[in-house]
């Protein structure tokens, strides 16, 4: 129970962290909702009671007027704070949803590519809109204030019943006005509530397992359904390959398995709310007796029946639904205990205690690093030393898995070493500050991507535009031809943008490497930069180099042997080792894999 208060609170304080108001509101439309489902029982009786003893009279005219002008009072100030809590809801929920594209975004690269970082982040996103989401939990929360103070006030009626007593009541009926049918009634009452807490957790252990089994599944659904089916990307390779009857296949398998663990969570639930519904019709036949057995012996008038059978039903209700309610509150604050626990992981906005600022200078030391990657069994890279000097080009080649990617998101502080350390001019960088490396490198990476929208604003990721900068830039990675083809030049759209242009893959990489320039980074990291250019414009950005990189230090990846030569360094990596290292004459001299690599290139174009 303390674990469940402990929850309860916890995502109360979330909620109130991020729309203040909202829980004001929720509570106060709750109690308000709660005693204006009062109103016309208490005048009902009341004009019944004054009926009977003055019949039609002034006083019964002026108790109807007060009621209708009541019940529309009450009704209008319900209606208006309900129209405020679900607006404050709505923005909560789109709050949270933005929080959690936040977090992901600021977390550390390499928990992306983690499975269980991955599950996490699934559960996150469901626990937000498992079961309805946020509304959903909040329109629980606001129900079950409103069922707590039902009960508060039924029951404070129903003490009010039992003490009223009659002189001329006698035989079994004297019982019912006793004390004792009153301890026994409160006693039922009790075991009613506890019964309602065996039925609560039974609800909560069925729905929780379900959630728990159904995560993975649904993580995987999605893939095939977002990423394989629905991915416009992936459209081409299903038709030409024929994917379709083994994606569905796939679907269809984990769609079973939710079905199955569904059924038996919705069979479990059945169960419990047919013992909760024999229990509360006991109950409400002995409440019908007390008050039929009051009023006839005339402990209370007439007219009070009315309140008192009301009353009672609501309490018979409340008692009755406030485990399911409550139990669906607490799941849904289970859920939403995902999130908590995903927004509150350490992200780089919290470790980069300092940032790093390399410049032109700037020496990289890479000493006895080593890299693995979660779950893998051996390390990518091993126990690698070398030093980049500042102001030089230099390649990184090797053969496909080398490691020659994963060195780079190494040096750009994406991932951590597993053991080793990276050193900026001597100076070790330790494990928290590597992400603030960061921002340092401009860098075109092999599987690069761009944010869809205007051409200057993915040149300057929405940061200060300069014009002139942006031509220059688009002008030295070769894209001034495909700009002269488009009317509204750098104010052109690209992508799902309205009016949107298609790039093609060698626009998107020239623009991808205008990127990369144009945010003037220290140091500049091209991943296959030329991969998909044509030759004119692969041997055009080459022979551009030294005007493109200008002062600034450079690194390679490419298969193109062709473009080491270019480069005043060299670095061979084999299987996660350095093997070789030096200038295109030296290692062309070597009996090693560079030359290998260069002769079965040159040979292919011989
Ligand atoms: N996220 C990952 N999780 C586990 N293993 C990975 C991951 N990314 C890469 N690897 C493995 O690490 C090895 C090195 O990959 P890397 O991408 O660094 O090689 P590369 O030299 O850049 O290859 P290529 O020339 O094909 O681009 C490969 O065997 C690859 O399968």
């Amino acid at each position: 129970m303390k674990e469940h208060i402990r929850s309860i609170m916890t995502i109360l304080k979330l909620i109130h962290q991020q729309r203040p108001y909202t829980l004001l509101l929720g509570l106060s439309s709750s109690f308000f909702k709660s005693l204006v489902a009062y109103i016309p029982l208490w005048f009902t009786s009341w004009i019944i009671n004054v009926f009977t003893v003055h019949g039609v009279s002034q006083q019964l005219w002026e108790l109807v007027f007060v009621l209708a002008v009541s019940i529309l009072c009450c009704e209008g100030l319900q209606y208006i704070l309900e129209f405020r809590l679900h607006i404050a809801v709505k923005e909560l929920e789109l709050q949270l949803e933005k929080n959690i594209s936040e977090k992901v975004m600021y977390l550390a690269y390499d928990r992306l590519e983690d499975k269980d970082s991955l599950d996490m982040i699934e559960r996150a996103k469901d626990g937000l809109s498992q079961s309805g989401g946020v509304i959903a939990m909040m329109s629980q929360f606001s129900s079950l204030l409103e069922t707590l103070f039902t009960i508060i006030m039924s029951l404070a009626l129903l003490l009010y019943l039992l003490q009223c007593h009659s002189s001329n009541i006698s035989g079994i009926f004297a019982f019912f006005d006793s004390i004792w049918a009153g301890a026994i009634i409160l006693l039922m009452l009790l075991g009613y509530i506890c019964f309602g807490n065996y039925l609560s957790r039974s609800f909560e252990k069925a729905g929780q397992t379900f959630f728990v089994q159904n995560t993975k599944l649904s993580r995987e659904n999605d893939y095939y359904c977002n990423e394989v089916a629905l991915n416009s990307a992936m459209a081409k390779d299903i038709r030409i390959f024929q994917m379709q009857e083994a994606v569905l296949e796939e679907m269809e398998q984990r769609q079973k398995k939710s079905l199955k663990y569904f059924t038996i969570f919705i069979k479990r639930i059945a169960g419990l709310f047919t013992e909760s519904v024999f229990f509360g019709n006991m109950i409400n036949t002995i409440f019908y007796m007390l008050i039929i057995i009051k009023v006839y012996f005339h402990s209370i008038p007439i007219g009070d029946f009315v309140t008192y059978a009301g009353s009672m039903a609501k309490l018979n209700n409340a008692i009755s639904t406030f485990p399911i309610i409550y139990t669906d509150l607490h799941m849904k604050v289970i859920y939403m205990m995902y999130y908590d626990e995903f927004l509150k992981l350490p992200d780089q906005r919290m470790q980069d205690e300092k940032a790093i600022q390399l410049n032109e200078e700037s020496i990289i030391t890479f000493d006895h690093v080593s890299y693995r990657y979660p779950h893998s069994e051996s390390d990518v890279l091993k126990d690698i030393s070398f030093t980049l000097q500042p102001r030089k080009k230099t390649a990184i080649v090797g053969q496909n898995g080398a490691g020659k990617t994963t060195l780079i998101k190494l040096l750009c502080g994406l991932y951590k070493p597993t053991s080793g350390q990276i050193l900026i001019d001597g100076i070790p960088v330790n494990s928290s500050q590597l992400s603030a490396l960061q921002n340092n490198f401009g860098v075109v990476f092999q599987d690069f991507t761009l944010f869809d929208g205007m051409l200057k604003d993915i040149i300057t990721n929405q940061t200060a535009e300069n014009e002139e900068q942006i031509l220059a830039v688009l002008k030295q990675s070769g894209f001034e031809k495909s700009l002269q083809k488009l009317s509204v030049g750098i104010y052109t759209n690209i992508g799902i943008q309205e009016n949107g242009v298609q790039l093609s893959g060698g626009e998107a990489q020239k623009v991808a490497i205008a990127r990369a320039l144009y945010a003037n980074r220290p140091w500049v990291i091209l991943d296959e930069p030329t991969a998909a250019l044509d030759p004119l414009s692969e041997i055009e950005i080459y022979t551009h180099l030294n005007d493109l990189i200008k002062d600034k230090s450079a690194i390679y990846i490419s298969h193109r042997m062709s473009s080491c030569q270019f480069c005043d360094d060299i670095i061979v990596l084999d299987k996660g080792k350095i093997i070789q290292r030096g200038t295109h004459e030296m290692l062309y001299k070597e009996q090693g894999l560079y030359q290998k690599l260069w002769n079965a290139q040159a040979d292919y174009f011989k």
